[in-house]
């Protein structure tokens, strides 16, 4: 630890040499003034015996709190972050379901869309059916993701509308037109009729005129200029917009929410099984960490890194 000189202030002149021995001596990290009006002795060993009094003074002092106060600050910020996070994702979404007829949440159950989840059942739009959850069920998801739905409609008492590719009944007669690996062979084919169609028929069904997503500026490049609201025939609406992972975990943590049990297997998103890889922990809070283990490998037509399914890129508007 440092020693830091202190600014000093004295009311006897025997107290000058303590003070002197305490300017050389006390390992702090803090500036600050010390008074003293007890008898002094020139000892050190006596020091401890005087009735010293630390005040923070000087703005030099307050720059330079001790360990103990940074955590302190830094989880108060942290705290009061997340509550006006809160408040303007509510506040975002009570005047989304005022403004518009059929507002709708397609949900991926990824922890963002957990947050949402249990934002929306705090407005009591879930129980109540204000809004609509959807649920694409691409054929290839991993078994975890149909269980973790059941708990999510049990916990806060809804039922999603499914909806899969067309013209099949089941994934054995999807394999059975399609093969099982066109999301190899053609990867915008396989999205085209495992995701973008049952998507876009999902909102036109619903009738949908407010599309709610967990979209957020940290996720990349592609999404680092969201706002909360985009309008267009049928308006966007990313709640979290402005939030980063670490505070949809803080949130996750601190309301006691469940979440996908994939996470604690090392994936920070998920999505397909073929188009989904754990991530290094220390690497999920980074710019665009969580999303980093999401179609990795995978290429767009024109050579490029995929990033995005096409839901929401050129997808259905
Ligand atoms: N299974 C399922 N059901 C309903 N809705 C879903 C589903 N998967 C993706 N989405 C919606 O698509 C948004 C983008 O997700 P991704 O880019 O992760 O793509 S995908 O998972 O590969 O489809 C995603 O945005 P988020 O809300 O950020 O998750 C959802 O709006």
């Amino acid at each position: 630890m440092a020693v830091v000189p202190l600014q000093l202030s004295y009311s006897a002149s025997p107290a000058r040499a303590v003070c002197a021995n305490v300017a050389a001596r006390v390992p702090l990290k803090t500036v600050g003034r010390i008074s003293t009006n007890a008898i002094c002795s020139k000892e050190w060993f006596l020091f401890r015996d005087l009735r010293l009094r630390l005040q923070i003074t000087s703005k030099a002092a307050a720059s330079e709190a001790s360990p103990l106060q940074v955590e302190h600050l830094v989880k108060k910020a942290r705290e009061h972050r997340l509550q006006h996070l809160e408040e303007q994702a509510l506040w975002v979404l009570r005047e989304i379901v005022n403004s518009y007829q059929t507002p709708a949440f397609p949900c991926a159950l990824i922890a963002g869309d957990v947050v949402i989840l249990d934002l929306l059942s705090k407005l009591d739009y879930l129980k109540n059916g204000r809004v609509k959850v959807i649920f694409i069920d691409t054929f290839h998801l991993f078994p975890e993701s149909y269980t973790f739905l059941d708990l999510m409609e049990r916990r806060y008492g809804f039922k999603s509308h499914v909806f899969h590719a067309a013209d099949v009944k089941d994934k054995k007669e999807y394999v059975s037109k399609f093969g099982s690996d066109l999301f190899i062979t053609d990867i915008d084919k396989y999205d085209r009729i495992c995701k973008v169609e049952p998507f876009s028929r999902s909102l036109d069904t619903l009738k949908v005129d407010a599309m709610i997503n967990g979209r957020r500026r940290d996720h990349g490049a592609e999404r680092a200029h969201l706002e909360v609201v985009e309008d267009g025939a049928r308006a966007k609406v990313q709640p979290l917009a402005y939030w980063e992972f670490r505070d949809v975990w803080d949130y996750l943590e601190k309301n006691g929410v469940p979440y996908h049990p994939l996470h604690d297997q090392g994936y920070p998103s998920v999505g397909d099984v073929q188009s989904t890889l754990p991530v290094p922990k220390d690497q999920w809070f980074e710019y665009g960490g969580e999303r980093s283990g999401r179609f990795q490998g995978l290429k767009n037509k024109d050579g490029s890194d995929k990033t995005e399914c096409g839901i929401h890129v050129g997808g259905p508007q």
